[in-house]
């Protein structure tokens, strides 16, 4: 475990290193406050240029399971499709800022996802993108409805996979060799769940 200051109030708040070989996560479960969350989840549910994106899979063209923007200085390929970047905003910048002093690491780019409901998802995939370099270091915040994000070895099938209850305001950290060993997921849920924002801060070469 290890301590930081967060910029605005000064506290000391903790970030904890899950127990996971080949992997460095770090979780804070309560990052920001309830009062800052619920502000981030409206500004962000309204001024985001959310879009319905497709993915063609075995030659047909499927709406994926959630809305997403992409903002930042640099364009990316996410699922097989090319992101342009739009412009930062105010409230992108600066929680670009807590998570960079959070975590000691600058990003340049953030990818937002918008679950509308339990039935909204993400599958089976790392962010090994080569674009993100060799160790990438991703910085996830959710805000709104909390949803499970589960982690799974791609080779120790002795290793049980791992479940994370996402909280609304909270920060998790994945870096060092994470995207080589471990797969994550956002599955389905069939609890009636508030609708959740997440933004996952990146750096993107090139
Ligand atoms: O919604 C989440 O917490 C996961 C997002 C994610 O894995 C991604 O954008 O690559
Ligand atoms: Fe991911």
């Amino acid at each position: 475990m290890f301590f930081y200051q967060t910029l605005s109030d000064k506290q000391i708040t903790s970030l904890q290193k899950l127990t996971l070989p080949d992997a460095e996560v770090y979780f804070a479960p309560q990052f920001f406050s309830l009062e800052e969350s619920d502000a981030f989840f409206q500004e962000l549910d309204q001024r985001i240029n959310w879009q319905q994106e497709h993915i063609r899979m075995f030659g047909k063209k499927l709406p994926m399971p959630r809305l997403t923007a992409w903002y930042g200085d640099k364009g990316y390929t996410y699922s097989g499709l090319y992101n342009a970047p739009q412009p930062w905003l105010p409230v992108l910048l600066e929680l670009k800022e807590r998570v960079e002093q959070a975590s000691g690491k600058s990003y340049n780019s953030v990818l937002l996802n918008f679950y509308r409901s339990g039935n909204d998802s993400m599958g089976w995939h790392s962010d090994d993108e080569a674009e993100l370099g060799e160790e990438p270091a991703i910085a996830s915040l959710s805000f709104g409805g909390e949803r499970r994000f589960g982690l799974k070895h791609r080779t120790r099938k002795d290793l049980k996979p791992v479940s994370i209850t996402l909280t609304h305001g909270s920060l998790l950290l994945m870096q060092g060799p994470t995207q080589h060993h471990w797969l994550h997921h956002i599955p389905k849920t069939k609890r009636p769940v508030q609708p959740r924002i997440n933004l996952t801060f990146r750096n993107v070469r090139g």
